[in-house]
């Protein structure tokens, strides 16, 4: 796509990846976009770049505007390989250019490129750089969501460029967000939002909270908030700011996801009478398969309820695998402020719903126990025993619900 002015001399030079599936592990269904700016004033700069099998498009949108040997300043708010890793790319064109990255980006990119020959210059929070008319600010903000990651303030233009903070994985022929609810809707671009916290910033939530609050400190006032991937918040920039503050003073859904695997669908056939008994309760209920999920699916599905049931049967004495990876996935993204609990078909000794309870106390988290197993297949007892297991968790939930 061409590249688009988001505001008088602001330009996006991006690229859209409509291709992309699996982003680092990540499902990716609508693709992506690497998103990049280029500032013309007296000194003009180019902040971030993108993935590298992506550098020609990013190199033809500037070219579009002016020679890229021109580009005076690169900042590099985060070296993540899909935003620095065509930097070389740039630093053939413009040679001259001095790149401005926070020390600890300035210690990762050393590992990816030869720095030697390059002017880089190491910045902190509070530094500025006067570029002309304007005078960029720099704040540092560690582990959002690289210790390296930076954003960069342009008061003139009211404009926040967040690297991946507030982005989303969506390829799009829109580049804003009221475009984008035009074309597609306002409910897709929030489930987007979503999907990306939960995958990537479920355990900064703190660090999430500073920050917001720093930037309401420094007074930076913000018509545009310009992520590095998916659609550009130029009508209600709030509203991605509220979202995120919401979810990291642990916002969820008053409802249970049913996240669960099976070999011969004993698990499977527990499931179902759960979800009944949590319905019985007033709790709206997602039942999610594994295997059939991608695991970025389960962890917003896992994200959005406030109660969580995993379901696994037994295999050589341990959970099953894929059950097993989600909650190792989970446990790395540290999730607060959600109750949970465990089931599954056993055929003799068990061991998968005792694993899926340790698994839950390395996390932390409130589990309600005991779990409901049973061996083999469900008789109608056991569905029925099911039926209250999923009754009592709901009940439980709606009680944890109410710190909320
Ligand atoms: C390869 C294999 C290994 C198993 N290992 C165990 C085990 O170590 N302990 C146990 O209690 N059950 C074991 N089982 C039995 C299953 O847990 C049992 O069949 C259960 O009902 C399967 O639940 P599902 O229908 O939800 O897959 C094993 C089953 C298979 C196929």
């Amino acid at each position: 796509m061409k590249a688009v002015e988001i505001k008088q001399g602001v330009f996006w030079v991006g690229a859209v990846d409509w291709a992309v599936r699996d982003f680092h592990g990540y499902e990716t269904p609508r693709g992506t976009t690497y998103n990049n700016f280029l500032i013309m004033d007296e000194e003009i700069t180019l902040i971030d770049t993108v993935k590298y099998d992506f550098a020609d498009l990013t190199i033809k949108n500037i070219a579009g505007i002016v020679d890229p040997a021109r580009i005076k300043n690169i900042i590099i708010n985060h070296i993540e390989n899909d935003h620095a890793s065509s930097l070389d790319r740039i630093m053939a064109l413009a040679p001259q250019a001095t790149i401005y990255i926070s020390d600890k980006g300035r210690k990762g990119i050393e590992r990816f490129f030869d720095l030697s020959n390059w002017n880089v210059k190491s910045v902190k929070t509070g530094d500025t750089l006067c570029i002309g008319a304007r005078t960029l600010e720099f704040l540092e903000t560690p582990m959002l969501h690289w210790p390296d990651s930076m954003v960069t303030y342009s008061r003139h233009d009211r404009i926040l460029f967040t690297q991946d903070a507030f982005g989303q994985h969506v390829a799009s022929a829109s580049r804003f967000d009221d475009e984008f609810e035009k074309s597609d809707s306002a409910a897709e671009l929030e489930d987007a939002v979503v999907d990306y916290y939960a995958n990537i910033l479920m355990p900064f939530g703190q660090m999430i909270k500073t920050k917001i609050a720093e930037i309401q400190a420094k007074g930076f006032d913000i018509d545009i908030i310009a992520p590095d991937h998916g659609l550009i918040w130029r009508a209600n920039p709030g509203k991605v700011l509220s979202m995120y503050m919401d979810m990291a003073n642990g916002k969820a859904n008053e409802s249970v996801a049913i996240i669960y695997d099976t070999m011969w669908q004993s698990t499977e056939k527990m499931a179902v009478p759960i979800a009944e008994g949590i319905r019985a309760e007033g709790l709206d209920c997602r039942v999610v398969k594994l295997r059939a999920t991608p695991m970025s699916v389960a962890i917003k599905e896992f994200w959005k309820s406030r109660g969580a049931l995993i379901g696994s049967p037994t295999l050589n004495n341990i959970l099953y695998p894929s059950v097993a990876e989600f909650l190792t996935h989970l446990r790395g993204l540290r999730p607060k402020n959600r109750i949970v609990g465990a089931f599954g078909s056993y055929g003799w000794g068990g061991g998968a719903v005792r694993d899926a309870y340790e698994e839950f106390k390395k996390m932390g988290l409130q589990a309600v126990e005991p779990g409901f197993q049973i061996p083999y297949r469900p008789s109608r007892a056991d569905e029925e025993g099911a039926f209250e297991f999923g009754r009592n968790f709901a009940r439980q939930v709606i009680e944890y619900h109410k710190g909320f």
